[in-house]
């Protein structure tokens, strides 16, 4: 029996955060749990590039652009998504979704989704940080874990 698991700690590798301004209060604090967490396991921060777009819709496209300049071997997303009055919310989240889950099957990098998509700000500030975690160093574990596991596969 052989059982693959990929460890946190990296020795070398390049790594990009795309991350949404929207809800900025929210996305930089998963920010800095991404980049608390990817250093604290040995990514070298010049190795990190750091990618801001305006909402969660852009994430999707900018990753699709990460992904075929094959520099990095890990891109981890980040946004906060939160309900308003009207449907648009809804729409927001399909497609921002719907995108990284393509990309992450289609495409060649590894790619983890920390896009909060939630119904108050309150309850994204909990998950950023607060009393529920904080998303972005979560994600930022996973990212590392997908980096090792597949060098394991190859
Ligand atoms: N309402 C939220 C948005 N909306 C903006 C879109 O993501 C997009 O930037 C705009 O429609 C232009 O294409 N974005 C978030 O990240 N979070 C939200 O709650
Ligand atoms: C998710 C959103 O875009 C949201 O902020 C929009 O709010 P509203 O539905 O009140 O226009």
């Amino acid at each position: 029996m052989t059982t693959y698991v990929g460890n946190l700690t990296v020795k070398k590798a390049k790594v990009a955060i795309v991350v949404a301004r929207f809800n900025e209060l929210v996305t930089n604090k998963l920010l800095g749990g991404a980049l608390d967490a990817l250093i604290r396991h040995g990514v070298s921060k010049d190795d990190i590039d750091i990618v801001w777009v305006p909402g969660a819709f852009e994430i999707p496209a900018i990753v699709k652009l990460l992904d075929e300049s094959g520099k990095y071997e890990g891109i981890v997303t980040l946004g906060a998504v939160v309900r308003g009055e009207t449907s648009h919310y809804d729409y927001v989240c399909n497609e921002v979704s719907k995108g990284i889950g393509t990309l992450a099957l289609t495409g060649k990098t590894p790619l983890v989704f920390g896009v909060l998509t939630t119904e108050t700000i309150e309850q994204a500030l909990q998950r950023a940080g607060g009393k529920a975690g904080n998303k972005g160093s979560e994600v930022a574990n996973d990212i590392l874990e997908l980096i090792n596991l597949r060098k394991q596969l190859r």
